[in-house]
């Protein structure tokens, strides 16, 4: 081959992706785009007629449409029980195997002043956003990870389970004390995860020895800015206006962007994952004990963005303060 070319980390041909949220905005996205790059694709989600459209246009869209497989699933992912019926379900589906690669997209945001949403709304957005994605990532991991004896085993390439979080469990902005939350949940979530898999990837690298998982496995986990999907139509509505002040800087992007973002920095074998640049400078201040995608790049990246942010962060606190002077107090929030 001539010129230079990388290994490519997140090869799909031919391999059997599972993706929640898989019917809408950027799940569906992505669901297309690795159909055109060869993979099976299951889609979970709760609205049965939405699914049935994506798996009509995942066919449209595959390399293959002898070869390549697709399927939808409906279930509520808030239910931990649902999440095992369906990888269940994926494994008899899958002719016995597990899946590949799970992706979990699920998610809407209900964005509020704190003291203005009810705090029942705030705990189904911990149970759409974090526990749609830690029940599916128990579910899957407990999957993958079950030991094979060494008899049982075989070369398998690695899985990868990827989480979709939010630049804003990065950075506050006055206005998503409803959601932020559960998505800072997830990224602390990842850390640990990716931390606590060596362990289980380490038993593999051993696996003719002892009983280990049948393969190696790499958690990701991706932050948009925003995205242009049905879901933000729904939360503009209901956005207070300092909000969409303060996330001014914020150029939403289409779900199809993202998804190819998202995947081609997949492919170069990252793990926290941005989309554009002020989401990178947003990732680059809160760093901190992250697992780094390259070591120069990413700290130089946090020494700009924390000095950057020292004029970021006051600024955003002044625009809340001068909105609070000049407005007054916000009017109560129609009833919903
Ligand atoms: N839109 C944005 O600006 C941003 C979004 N994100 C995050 O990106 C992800 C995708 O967002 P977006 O593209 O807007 O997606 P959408 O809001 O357009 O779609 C959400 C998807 O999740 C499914 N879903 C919601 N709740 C559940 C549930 N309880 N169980 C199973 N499936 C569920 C929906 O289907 P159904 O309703 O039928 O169940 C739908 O397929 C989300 O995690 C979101 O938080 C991050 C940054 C910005
Ligand atoms: C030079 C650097 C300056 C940085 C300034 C900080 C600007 C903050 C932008 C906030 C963007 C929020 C995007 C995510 C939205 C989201 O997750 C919801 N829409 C959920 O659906």
């Amino acid at each position: 081959m001539l010129g230079f070319s990388r290994k490519n980390e997140f090869e799909v041909d031919g391999r059997t992706v599972v993706i929640t949220g898989g019917s809408d905005g950027m799940g569906r996205a992505a669901a297309g785009l690795l159909a055109s790059r060869g993979a099976h694709v299951v889609v979970v989600a709760r609205t049965e007629a939405k699914l049935q459209a994506t798996v009509t246009e995942l066919k449209s869209k595959a390399a293959n449409m002898l070869k390549q497989r697709f399927h939808y699933i409906v279930a509520d992912l808030t239910e931990a029980s649902e999440c095992e019926r369906v990888i269940a379900e994926i494994n008899v589906w899958n002719e016995g195997s597990a899946p590949d690669v799970v992706w979990c997209c699920a998610g809407f945001c209900h964005p509020g002043y704190f003291i203005d949403v009810p705090v029942n709304i705030q705990r189904q957005q911990m149970d759409t956003v974090y526990w749609t994605a830690a029940n599916m990532a128990h579910a899957t991991l407990k999957n993958w990870l079950s030991p094979v004896p060494p008899s049982g085993q075989m070369r398998t390439d690695r899985r990868h389970l990827i989480f979709t979080c939010s630049t804003l469990a990065f950075v506050p902005i006055a206005g998503y004390g409803p959601y932020s939350p559960a998505k800072a949940a997830i990224r602390s979530l990842s850390d640990t995860l990716s931390q606590e898999i060596e362990m289980y990837n380490g038993a593999y690298s051993q696996r003719h020895r002892n009983s280990a998982p049948a393969a190696d496995v790499k958690i990701h986990t991706v932050f948009p800015m925003g995205i242009l999907s049905p879901g933000f139509d729904n939360e503009q509505k209901i956005k207070p206006e300092l909000t969409k002040t303060l996330e001014e800087a914020d150029k939403p992007q289409t779900p199809e962007e993202v998804a190819q973002i998202a995947i081609s920095a997949l492919e170069r074998g990252e793990y926290l994952i941005t989309t554009m640049f002020v989401g990178n400078v947003m990732k680059s201040t809160a760093l901190g004990p992250s697992p780094r995608n390259s070591i120069v790049g990413d700290t130089l990246m946090s020494w700009l963005s924390n000095l950057a942010f020292l004029q970021v962060i006051p600024d955003l606190r002044n625009k809340a303060f001068n909105w609070g002077k000049t407005n007054g107090l916000p009017q109560p929030p129609c009833a919903e």
